[in-house]
């Protein structure tokens, strides 16, 4: 039998065996043995190939990784044919079983030259496909003419269409868009020769009219070329640098953790990896094509797992995991496909049994997980996790450790910031070891940096490293075999600059469908919130009929003060109905303050995939506006039944209603603007007290604060509208009697203002 191994290098090396069983693994006594530090995920003993009468079988043994016959894990056993691939692990190297006689005239041993792709495209072939005659893109076989299997890829997703030589490409209304050379395009765009188009994690280059696609999914290299930071401004004269050219490759299906000592810059680098902040030195590549310039196209693939974790506490973990899926999958699944994903995220991080646990009852592993698995979801093939196994003890943080590794086994490439390295030589690949002021001491593997700095453990590194200044560092390792190895060797062809954009293209809105979904998503989600939180609903019911109780007592009946003097009885009616005002504007301001502040970590984590800002405020604003609405309803009907005014008592229902809904529209204005919920909530009474200060009911208001009021208060116009509705006779009158419709006017334009500012910083805190 001939075997062909193939090594990441493209290189080939010849093995022929005669009847005889074929250990697979890195043990010395192994037929076919791998090195350690090339493939650490290889077991000792992975695999055998044993012969008997009917030929070859090919046995699996490891227990910590797959053997895979033809890309299909090997069970237990299985028979062997000429022409199959074998490969240890997802990431591991691939075993050509070439022929069962030996007619092939190399001799065993030889190391061919590169007669393999390199490692990117062995995990997904490139696929070639002639564009000429156009056709549809998409995940849908049914319609597709070329179809992309990810879940990124919506069922219709782009259309290809030929006119004389030219070809063009236009985005159908997909749910994450369709890029051309890193820019996400919104109009029909005429490709060129040597054009990258990016759909889901496919990117599709055009040669020749052929389309030669690659596949990023569970095949990401990541990779750091000079990486520094510098930063300008805080008082200093010169710039501060934080980080000084980090060199870094990470291959698919690769754990590496960063470590170093506090302040060393390892979140700093995560943060630049990761494409949230751009480095002054130096670039960051996936898969050869620079993070920064391709970030919109690539964005999807990649995820961060903070080490802060905002969940909503009230949902259920299948609830938390059902609402992302709805926001994150294709408009166009089913709700059985979305309940299917998430059972296999559930699978995935072992909390199949929690599902129908509050996420306020769950421990500190599990609730990592759920945040873990809020990100996969979406099946990204690279994350970035910061520190998110700290605070936890021992046995969570090993469990942790596995799950990534096992994460990595499937071919998915992780990079991690951790203080905890009680496990990282276990579980993890390689390690990024980062000194004081951001310089690189070290990247290998475990049993390598351990060798390295001469220590008996990873956690007496740090000790070592004040031994020699960063810089000596820094050398010392550039100078070593291990950035030979695992940097200059391992690194591939990188394309420094994408195609320049052309113009007519420009960038991507997505379609109202989808808009309409995530609308639908966050408000439902919103409602599932609150539904769970019984104490605040209590306290949203209890509020208006507290207040409305004790309006009813202190005020008594119209007909009670209808014997009394006609100032008296004016003065009682125009009081009731502006405290009426400032609790509906109060209501309403006060019910939404904290919403936007409160979940803006995990509305920041839903934009950076494609949640729309629009469709995101408008569900909160419609939600809200319902909830004061609702309030105000209950309120002015309790006290105006029982007050009765004489007037029209529907319109003045109707306009505490309004200034409801607008107070609501300034509080989430509030939120939107303010840095946290303590400072939204300490804003509502600078805003409220003004409002009863200046409503011209308390005291009359003489020229600069009558101005004032006019220009800057809601409740002065809104108690100007209620008492529009009263009959003429049981009006005060005064200097300043605006028309009806004027009062509506100016509050509806006080609800656009509130609006607007809410939109501004709801965006500005996605982009600052
Ligand atoms: N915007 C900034 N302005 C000034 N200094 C900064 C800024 N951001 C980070 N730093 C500094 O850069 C250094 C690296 O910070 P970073 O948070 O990346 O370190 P770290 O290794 O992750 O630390 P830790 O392990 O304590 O979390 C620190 O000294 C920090 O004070």
């Amino acid at each position: 039998m001939r075997l062909h191994i193939q090594h990441e290098d493209g290189s080939v090396q010849v093995f022929d065996f005669r009847e005889q069983n074929v250990c697979l693994g890195r043990a010395k006594e192994c037929e076919v043995q791998f090195d350690s530090a090339r493939y650490p995920k290889v077991s000792s003993i992975h695999a055998e190939l044993k012969f008997d009468d009917d030929g070859w079988r090919l046995i699996h043994h490891s227990r910590s990784n797959q053997t895979l016959i033809n890309g299909a894990p090997v069970e237990s056993m299985q028979r062997v044919k000429s022409g199959d691939t074998i490969r240890l692990g997802y990431t591991g190297p691939m075993i050509q079983v070439v022929s069962f006689s030996e007619s092939d005239s190399t001799p065993a041993g030889t190391l061919l030259a590169a007669q393999v792709p390199k490692i990117l495209q062995q995990l997904h072939p490139l696929e070639t496909f002639d564009a000429a005659e156009g056709g549809l893109i998409g995940r849908n076989p049914e319609v597709a003419v070329f179809c992309l299997d990810h879940p990124h890829v919506s069922r219709a997703h782009a259309q290809l269409a030929r006119s004389g030589q030219q070809i063009w490409i236009e985005d159908v209304g997909s749910a994450n868009g369709t890029f051309v050379n890193g820019k996400q395009i919104a109009s029909r765009c005429l490709l060129n020769d040597g054009d990258v188009i990016d759909i889901g994690p496919f990117s599709l280059e055009l040669r020749a009219q052929r389309f030669v696609s690659r596949s990023r999914k569970n095949n990401v290299q990541l990779v750091a070329e000079r990486v520094g930071l510098e930063i300008r401004g805080g008082g200093r004269s010169e710039p501060l640098r934080l980080l000084n050219n980090i060199d870094l490759v990470l291959n698919p299906g690769e754990f590496a953790c960063i470590v170093g000592p506090s302040g060393s810059g390892k979140s700093t680098l995560l943060r630049l990896l990761s494409g949230r902040g751009e480095p002054t030195a130096g670039r960051t590549y996936v898969n050869g094509r620079d993070l920064h310039q391709n970030f919109g196209a690539i964005k999807t693939d990649l995820c961060v797992i903070p080490q802060a974790l905002t969940l909503h506490e009230t949902l259920t973990v299948e609830q938390t995991l059902l609402f992302t899926a709805a926001l994150r999958l294709p408009p166009d699944l089913q709700q059985s496909e979305l309940k299917q994903a998430v059972n296999a995220i559930l699978q995935t991080v072992g909390l199949e049994t929690r599902r129908d646990v509050r996420i306020s009852q769950l421990s500190g592993g599990q609730l990592k997980r759920v945040g873990l698995g809020t990100e996969l979801i979406s099946d990204p093939s690279l994350l970035f996790l910061d520190e998110v196994t700290s605070g936890l003890d021992e046995q969570a943080d090993q469990e942790m450790m596995q799950l990534f590794e096992r994460l990595a086994a499937s071919g998915k490439t992780l990079v991690c910031v951790t203080h905890n390295l009680a496990h990282v030589s276990d579980h993890c690949d390689l390690i990024l070891v980062l000194t004081v002021g951001g310089h690189l001491a070290f990247f290998g593997s475990p049993a390598e940096a351990i060798e390295y700095f001469k220590v008996s453990r990873l956690a007496d590194i740090y000790p070592a490293l004040g031994k020699r200044k960063a810089e000596a560092w820094e050398s010392r390792f550039l100078t070593s075999q291990y950035f030979r190895r695992y940097v200059v060797d391992r690194k591939p062809a990188l394309q420094k600059r994408d195609s320049e954009l052309r113009t007519g293209q420009y960038t991507y809105r997505a379609s109202v469908s989808i808009g309409l979904r995530q609308f639908a998503t966050i408000f439902r989600r919103t409602a599932a919130i609150w539904r769970a939180d019984l104490p605040a609903v209590a306290t949203l019911i209890g509020q208006p009929l507290l207040v409305g109780l004790l309006l009813c007592l202190v005020f008594g009946q119209f007909a009670d003060l209808s014997e009394k003097l006609v100032p008296e009885r004016l003065a009682t009616t125009r009081n009731l109905l502006f405290l009426l005002s400032v609790s509906c504007f109060w209501l309403g301001c006060n019910s939404s303050v904290k919403e936007l502040v409160q979940e803006r970590m995990i509305y920041h984590r839903e934009r950076n995939f494609n949640l729309n800002l629009e469709a995101y405020l408008g569900a909160k604003v419609l939600f809200f506006a319902g909830l004061s609405f609702a309030q105000s309803v209950l309120l002015g009907a309790i006290t105006l039944a029982w007050f009765d005014p004489p007037g029209d008592n529907l319109a003045m229902l109707g306009t505490l209603c309004l200034l409801s809904v607008t107070g609501s529209l300034l509080g989430q204005a509030i939120s939107a603007s303010a840095k946290s919920e303590e400072t939204a909530i300490a804003i509502v009474p600078v805003v409220v007290i003004p409002q009863i200060i200046l409503g011209g009911v308390v005291a009359s208001l003489s020229v600069l604060p009558l101005w004032i009021a006019k220009a800057t208060t809601t409740v002065f116009w809104g108690q100007k509208a209620v008492e529009g509705c009263l009959q003429t006779s049981e009006r005060i009158a005064s200097d300043f009697e605006p028309a009806q419709f004027t009062t509506y006017v100016v509050i509806f334009v006080h609800a656009m203002v509130f609006l607007t500012i809410a939109w501004i910083g709801t965006r500005r805190a996605t982009t600052g």
